[in-house]
């Protein structure tokens, strides 16, 4: 007599485009599943130098190692580790999947006594409305297998937006307490901050808008740090540093007029967090920084991931019009214009539209605060995930 051992762990397949906005989704939704449903998860990522960016202990050169209960193997071709299909599939955004793991879902589905992982898609973020009507939709593969689209979103009708249980929580009690700000900035190598003195975190990419918000930070009335890791924000600040972006180092500080430029250290995501928690005010893009600074609750500008024919805008100012829905139309037209002008680089726009916000600014800070319960509605996409797997 056979007993055949059913595998309940989860797969998730990242193939890092460029920047960290694939790996940053799907190593936070990895740790979650791990650390909140006890998965076993195996996240599977074809580029471990990049994923060592945001996770520093990594060994970019080991076949396999465990970080937060999750095992991370890497991804070459032909896959090197044997795939055993387990309970769930997850492509991240659109990623083709091993030849080694299709053939093996396409025996199992030939096999009348097997059953294949539940396949499914992760896409990208977005709040336009059309996104209800395709979550969850299933696609039938030449193999006879379904796969499934699952949509992130903002609504009770889409994925739900990747935040831990206890996140939420931990950001109010961090900010609560001012000394917790100034520990960090001292830990991240960050010197002469004071607490009364105004802190902006800059991770955008390459942007005039940028140049021409710090000329206006160059003369303000009060002491601005700029913190800014080194990477795409700082190719549009050439002409304020010292030497070229790739002989920066971390905890560097430039100095014009009451501009203080701090050069940050890439950080893992726990401590990337803790720092959009710690700012005044966040210029964030892609998608995961652009959660994340909601989840912050503080004032933010979305630089967004740059798409043909402009298609990016038509995301933008689909969130806008989520964002600033109950909120005041002057502080609506104020927040909307400033992240307009910053994402078609306007230069002289987006330095009028800073300096109204300093009119509405408290309004802004309430309606970041209130926000993160309202786009998070009645669950995070973990539990919509984990949700949607057991009714399937
Ligand atoms: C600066 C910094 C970032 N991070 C993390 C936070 C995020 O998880 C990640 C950055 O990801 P994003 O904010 O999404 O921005 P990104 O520009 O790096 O990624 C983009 O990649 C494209 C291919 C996608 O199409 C975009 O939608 C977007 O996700 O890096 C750290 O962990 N530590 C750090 O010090």
């Amino acid at each position: 007599m056979s007993i055949q051992t059913v595998n309940q762990h989860w797969d998730i397949f990242c193939a890092v485009v460029d920047n960290y906005g694939d790996i940053g989704v799907t190593w936070r939704l990895a740790r979650q599943l791990a650390e909140e449903y006890q998965l076993d998860i195996n996240l599977w990522v074809d580029d471990l130098n990049s994923f060592s960016h945001i996770l520093p202990a990594l060994t970019p050169d080991k076949r396999s190692q465990t970080f937060n209960r999750v095992t991370i193997h890497q991804w070459n071709v032909p896959l090197e580790i044997n795939f055993v299909p387990g309970a769930v599939l997850i492509e991240a955004f659109g990623c083709e999947l091993p030849e080694q793991v299709k053939s093996q879902l396409i025996a199992q589905q030939q096999n009348p006594g097997d059953t294949p992982p539940l396949w499914l898609n992760l896409e990208y973020l977005s709040a336009e409305n059309w996104v209800e009507g395709c979550h969850g939709l299933p696609s039938m593969q030449a193999s006879g297998i379904k796969k499934y689209f699952y949509f992130p979103g903002f609504t009770p009708r889409t994925g739900g937006l990747i935040c831990e249980k206890s996140l939420l929580e931990q950001r109010t009690a961090w900010q609560s307490a001012p000394e917790n700000k100034l520990a960090l900035f001292t830990q991240l190598g960050l010197t002469g901050i004071d607490v009364q003195d105004k802190v902006f975190s800059v991770f955008s990419y390459e942007a005039e808008a940028l140049a021409a918000l710090c000329q206006l930070w160059q003369g303000a009335d009060q002491k601005i740090h700029a913190l800014i890791p080194k990477g795409r924000s700082l190719n549009s600040l050439t002409h304020l540093l010292p030497c070229s972006v790739a002989e920066l180092a971390p905890g560097q500080q430039i100095v014009i007029g009451n501009l203080n430029l701090h050069i940050l250290p890439m950080t893992d995501q726990p401590s990337f967090d803790r720092l959009l928690w710690s700012c005044d005010f966040n210029i964030v893009r892609g998608e995961d920084s652009f959660l994340r600074a909601q989840w912050a609750a503080k004032p933010f500008i979305w630089h967004i991931y740059p798409q043909e024919d402009d298609y990016h805008l038509v995301k933008l100012e689909a969130f806008i019009n989520l964002y600033c829905d109950n909120l005041a139309p002057e502080i609506a037209r104020c927040w909307t214009e400033l992240n307009l002008a910053f994402n078609q680089d306007q230069q002289s726009a987006v330095t009028l539209h800073w300096q109204n916000l300093d009119s509405v600014n408290l309004p802004l800070l309430q309606h970041a605060q209130k926000w993160p319960i309202y786009a998070l509605n009645d669950a995070d996409l973990a539990t919509r995930l984990v949700q949607f797997v057991k009714n399937s």
